[in-house]
This record gives C-alpha cells, structure tokens and sequence, in this order.
C-alpha cells in the first residue's frame, strides 16, 4: 500500500532547478531514506511535500488520491506531519502547552488533551512527561515531543529532517526504536540523513537523488555506505588519507581556570583549563547545553568570563573584543550558522566579508575592496565546492550543507592560528565532509591549533589527537581517540565517568566496538571501506 506518492516533480528557483522530475513512492509501514549530496533538493521535495513550496510541475497523490497544498495546514490534514531540524518548541511552555498550541480544537487543553499525550506516548514508547516544562529537556526528550506533536495533529507520514545529527549514539539507538514501533502500527517515515551507515541500518527503502533528480533505489541489506555514497556522487570515492600526528610542543591557546556564571549565579563554566598546541586538535565530548556554547563565546570573546584568563600565543587576550581576536588569528566556525555565521538575506560575497571586515582581501588600508572580496568569494565557492549559481545570490537561498562549505572556506582563507570549530561539518554530504577534514588536517599540519565541537562522535573521534569530555560546565574525563569507541564516548558523555576513560568493549553493541583506530583511516568515514557500518553487514 503507498501511502505517498510523488510523481514528476520539477521546482525551478532563479539560475538553478532544484528539483527535476523527481519521482518518490513512500509505501506504508516503512521508513524510507532520502539521501543526495549538499544542493542534491532533498530538502526542497519534502518542503513541497509538506506545503511550504508549490511545485512548478508534478503531482503528489496521498492514500492514492491526488492533493494539491497551499501551506503545511493543508498537508497536515491529509497526514503529512514534518519534524524540523531547529526544533521549534516554546522554553517556557510546558509539553502539554506546547503539543496542544495551534491545534486547542483537536482535543481541547485539559484532561482529554493530556490522555491523548498520555496514549501516543505510551503507544510508540516516546517516554513524553506532559507536566514538564520543555526547557528542562535534553535535545532527545525535545525531538520526542516534535515527533509527538506531529502524530497529535493526525501525521501519518512523517518527515524527519537529519534527526540524528544532535543525537549521542545511545539516542540514536532510542530513536530508531521509536520508529519502529511507528512502523510497527503502520506509519511511514521519510528520513533525510547524510549518515549513510545509518541510513543503511534504519530504512526499509533508500531513494537517491542527484543534481535535482532522482537516480536510483537502493536496497539497504545489498549496499554499503561506500556504494550508496557513489550512487549519491555518481563516481567513485577517494579512500581518506592516513594522518599522522603532527602535534607539537608550541602552546596557542593555554585557557586558565575559567569560570563564567549566569546571572542566576549558576556556574555555566567551571574551572576550565587546558592548553592546545600548534597543530593540535583538541576535541571537546559533551552533549549539547552543558557549557559548550559558552566555552566556544568565551573564547571568541562573544561573552567574557567572570574569572580565569585565555592566552593566545604570547598575548593575554581574556578582554579582548572579538573583532581583534578574530584579526589576530582566531578563526570561528559557529553552531549556528544562522544566527553567528551568516547574514541569510545578503549575497554570498558580502557573506565572505563577514566578520573580516578589516582584514585581506576584504580591505585595502581602511577601505574595503569589494573587487577583491567578490573575487575571492569565487574562489573559496569553487575550492570548496559551494554549490550555487553565483555570488550574487543570498546566503538563504544555498542549500544547508552549501552554507556550511562557504563558511569553513571562508574561516579557513583567513589562515587561522587557532579555528574554533563547532560542528564544522553538520548537514554535509560525506563528500564534502571528507573535503573539509582534508582542509583542516592540512592546516593542521602548518600548526594550526583546533577546538573541535562536534556531536559526530566518529568525527570527534578521528579527527582529535586528544579528547575532553564536558559534563555540567565542568571538564570531567579524559580520553584517547586512538582506543576510545564511540559508545564509550558517548556514556561518558552522560556524565557517568570522571577521569581517564579506559576504552572498553560494550557486548550489547558489537558493531559500533570496533572505534576508529587513530592510524587506519580517520576520520571513519561512512564512505571509507574500513569503516564500522561496512564491517557489520
Ligand atoms: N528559496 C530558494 N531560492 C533559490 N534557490 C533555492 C531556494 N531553495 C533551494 N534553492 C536551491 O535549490 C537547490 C536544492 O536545495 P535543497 O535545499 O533542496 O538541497 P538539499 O538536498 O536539501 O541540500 P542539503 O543536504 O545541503 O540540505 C540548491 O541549489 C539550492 O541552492
């Protein structure tokens, strides 16, 4: 039985056509993945799937009956709910408050509306605490109420947009349970991953597209994350590199003691110390909201710390605003590039000016060089593969993984002693993500010294040459990447260990054991033949 079909789908923006007859069957009961490189228009197919976009050509049939969508209020009617990579949840609302809101006439505020949680909760083990208030709520829990709020509104055909890419593996686990049990009682999920190993593990389907078009199916027991990458790319892969420590005893960055407290007198950041050497990736472990925001505005000086000092080389930089920090050499790839990386509604060149506004080849003495900036905005669009029709274009009108690439070109082209980099290659194909570490192990090797941010645990730990984990403002446990596993990580993570992690095997889950040893090839790429994903089919 399909639960959606679309059929000759063609969306046309200015100088690009983001979908060309795009064809996708969703049949019930499953979860089929959407995967395609950065720009492929996975996210343009479900935005018009979901009514936000009206396709130029095509028709979308749902339960085999032909609909036409002028807004997601239209899909949601016909089952189509859509769970949002930004979770859109009010903080200061509770669960219940923020599942009813919008939709009071479906079953009311009070007690009908709290059975109601209660049952789809309980229903596909979605753990949804009604009472809470959403601000208590880790990253996991908070997704799990987007996904229940979908289904209380009537989805059945959810579309989840990179669900995993803020999970720690556990979740991840936790995750595709749930979907399960959606399957289970016949719901589809359109899942958009750039994960290819689990993609592989979870979906039932695999559409590939490419170039704006759909070029083939995969089927998930048959594939490896290797091929499934090469129907995405339509070539071959290059095999990662093998890298080499290059870490030497040249400090940049020595943070000393630092404290930094909320308003509240809640230590955000407690006791802080760590020094990283010229090239030197220092890879901080945590899950989200336990001081790595802070730590990361700390160092750019986007907020000062209340007590302790920050050294950048021989210079005490603890008050210094960001603009000089950034002129000296302190590159920042944000967490979030729509609030701190990007001006979305101006053109990509004035977006390579952006925070580098006094600095080559921006300027020239006090003027700014729009030549030579537009000019090199061409150049980082073409080394770093920045998929778009020009430089004139708006920073919104880039696909999220394009965005991405034009910022990391952007901070690396300013050749930066110390990158801070939060999540460098979130939403990014593995290509390009492979492209990326590439750029910045070869920076590394001409000393450059990184804090690495990054919920990709296998990222975290292939492309680190030591490793910390944040736990509650504080840095708790140590670990080495060379031994340590993902899952073991990831425990610690969940505040459960303190000190020197030593690697261990975790018997429930063999396949994610076997880590990524520091000299096969890392990052353990889901391209890469020696990855986990490979060894466990
Ligand atoms: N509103 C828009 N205006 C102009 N061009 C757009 C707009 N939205 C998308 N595009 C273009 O359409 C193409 C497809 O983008 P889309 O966001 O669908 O890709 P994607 O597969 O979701 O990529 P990613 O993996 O990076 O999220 C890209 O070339 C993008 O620049």
């Amino acid at each position: 039985m399909t639960a959606v079909e679309l059929a000759g789908i063609t969306k046309r923006f200015p100088g690009v056509v983001a979908n060309h007859d795009i064809h996708l069957t969703v049949r019930k009961g499953t979860v089929h993945a959407l995967v395609g490189e950065n720009g492929a228009g996975k996210s343009t197919l479900m935005k018009i799937l979901y009514g936000m976009q009206k396709p130029d050509e095509g028709t979308i049939a749902v339960d085999g009956e032909k609909v036409a969508f002028s807004s997601p209020a239209d899909a949601i009617v016909r089952g189509i709910g859509m769970v949002h990579q930004h979770f859109m949840l009010a903080d200061n609302l509770t669960v219940l408050e923020n599942v009813v809101l919008g939709s009071e006439k479906l079953y009311g505020i009070g007690a009908k509306a709290r059975r109601k949680i209660k049952e789809l909760s309980d229903r596909y083990g979605l753990g949804v605490r009604p009472d809470v208030l959403v601000e208590e709520l880790g990253v996991a829990a908070r997704q799990r109420v987007e996904i229940l709020k979908v289904l209380y509104r009537g989805a059945r055909t959810l579309i989840l947009d990179e669900p995993t890419a803020v999970l720690v593996p556990q979740e991840v686990d936790a995750l595709f349970d749930n979907l399960r049990e959606l399957k289970a009682e016949g719901l589809s999920v359109i899942f958009i991953s750039h994960k290819l190993g689990e993609v592989l593990s979870v979906a039932d389907e695999i559409t590939v597209i490419r170039r704006g078009t759909t070029v083939g199916t995969a089927v998930p027991a048959e594939t490896t994350p290797r091929q499934l990458a090469e129907l995405m790319v339509g070539s071959e892969l290059p095999t990662p590199e093998t890298a080499e420590s290059t870490v030497t005893d040249r400090a940049v960055l020595t943070v000393d003691t630092l404290r930094l407290a909320a308003p509240s007198g809640k230590a955000l950041l407690d006791d802080i110390s760590f020094t990283i050497h010229a090239g030197e990736i220092l890879g901080i472990a945590g899950v989200e909201g336990n001081g790595q925001t802070e730590l990361v505005d700390a160092l750019i000086g986007l907020r000062h710390a209340d007590s302790g000092t920050i050294r950048f080389l021989d210079q005490d930089i603890t008050a210094l605003p960001t603009r000089k920090r950034r002129e000296q050499g302190v590159g920042y790839i944000p967490e979030d590039r729509h609030r701190h990386g990007l001006l979305l509604e101006a053109p990509l060149w004035e977006n390579r000016i952006l925070g580098h506004v006094t600095e080559k080849p921006n300027s020239k003495g006090v003027w700014l060089d729009l030549k030579n900036a537009q000019q090199d905005t061409r150049r980082i669009v073409e080394t770093y593969d920045v998929r778009t029709p020009g430089i004139d274009v708006t920073a919104a009108s880039l696909s999220g993984g394009n965005q991405q690439k034009l910022i990391v070109g952007r901070e690396m082209s300013h050749k930066p002693r110390f990158l801070i980099a939060a999540h460098p290659t979130r939403g990014v194909d593995v290509g390009a993500q492979a492209a990326i570490w590439d750029h910045i192990r070869e920076a590394r090797r001409e000393g450059l010294a990184v804090l690495l941010i990054s919920a990709d645990l296998d990222e975290l730990i292939g492309l680190s040459d030591t490793l910390r984990v944040i736990y509650d403002g504080k840095l708790v446990a140590d670990a080495d990447p060379a031994t340590i596993t993902p899952e073991a990580l990831g425990s610690a993570m969940t505040g459960a260990a303190s000190g020197h992690l030593e690697d261990e095997e975790n018997p429930e889950t063999p396949d994610g054991a076997t880590g990524s040893p520091k000299s096969a090839a890392p990052p353990a790429s889901p391209a890469s033949p020696e990855s986990p994903e490979d060894e466990a089919r």
